[in-house]
């Protein structure tokens, strides 16, 4: 019989992931204080996915010019406010997170040093060696997200994939998850049976092919 739950020797995980090394986490925005510099398209694009995903989500957005769409995110979200200006230090100040999409590459630059000397989080949209995080292509399904990235080579195909992975995950996966969840809650027993039990009950989903 085969075991129940079968790793591979992490050596093999450790093979494929020295292609792209980045860490994906997945964060609460709603308790941080996010800084997006640039209100033009790509700064539309990245507060849009910002809000899509953390709707509650503190934004402040500074740019000499501000696009219409944004305005309107603005005032229907009291958490996100609006700085009419070009970009200043003391805009840092007090923040966690920083999306630099200003046209200026210069400038964009120059703000990410000063982002990092005080240890922000940073992403730089035109420069993606400047970045310390990339926004993902994102796959939700109820309580389920799914993060897509490329490693920076194509966000075109992170798009895409996202499509493909949207039509392929069943819609019944929310039921699915509130079953285990109340199945998880009621489990008794220590913690090696509980996921002993978890593990049985989802192998199911793992259609394997005999060895
Ligand atoms: C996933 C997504 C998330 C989001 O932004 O929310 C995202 N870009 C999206 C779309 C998109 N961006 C671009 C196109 C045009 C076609 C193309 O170039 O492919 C399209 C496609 C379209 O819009 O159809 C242009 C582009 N993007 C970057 C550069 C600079 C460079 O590469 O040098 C340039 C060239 C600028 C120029 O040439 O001027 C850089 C980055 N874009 C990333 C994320 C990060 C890597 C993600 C990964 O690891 O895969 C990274 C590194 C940094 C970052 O921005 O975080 C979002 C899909 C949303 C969705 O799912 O619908
Ligand atoms: N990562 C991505 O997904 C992606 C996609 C397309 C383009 N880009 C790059 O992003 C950059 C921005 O593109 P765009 O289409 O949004 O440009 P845009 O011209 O539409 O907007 C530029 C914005 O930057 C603001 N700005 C300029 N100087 C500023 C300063 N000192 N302080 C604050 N704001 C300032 C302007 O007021 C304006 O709001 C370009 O360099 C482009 O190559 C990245």
């Amino acid at each position: 019989m085969l075991p129940v739950c079968r790793r591979k020797p992490r050596s093999l995980y450790l093979t494929n992931y020295l292609l792209n090394n980045l860490f994906p986490i997945f964060v609460k925005l709603e308790q941080l204080h996010t800084l997006i510099v640039g209100g033009g398209y790509v700064g539309l694009e990245k507060i849009s996915a910002v809000l899509a995903n953390s709707p509650q989500a503190m934004v402040t957005l500074v740019a000499p010019e501000i696009r219409e769409e944004i305005r309107e995110l603005a005032a229907s979200n009291a958490k996100v406010s609006l700085i009419n200006r070009k970009f200043e230090e003391t805009d840092l100040f007090e923040k966690d997170l920083v999306i630099v999409a200003t046209n200026d590459k210069a400038e964009n630059e120059n703000i990410s040093n000063l982002a990092r000397a005080r240890h922000l989080l940073t992403n730089v949209a035109d420069t993606p060696g400047l970045c310390d995080f990339y926004l993902s292509s994102v796959v939700r399904k109820g309580n389920l997200k799914v993060a897509i990235s490329t490693n920076g080579m194509s966000p075109t195909m992170a798009k895409r994939l996202k499509e493909v992975l949207a039509e392929a995950l069943p819609d019944n996966l929310e039921t699915a998850m509130e079953q285990l969840k109340a199945v998880r809650e009621m489990l008794r027993g220590d913690f090696t049976s509980k996921v002993d039990e978890l593990n049985k009950i989802t192998s199911v989903l793992i259609s394997r092919k005999e060895e």
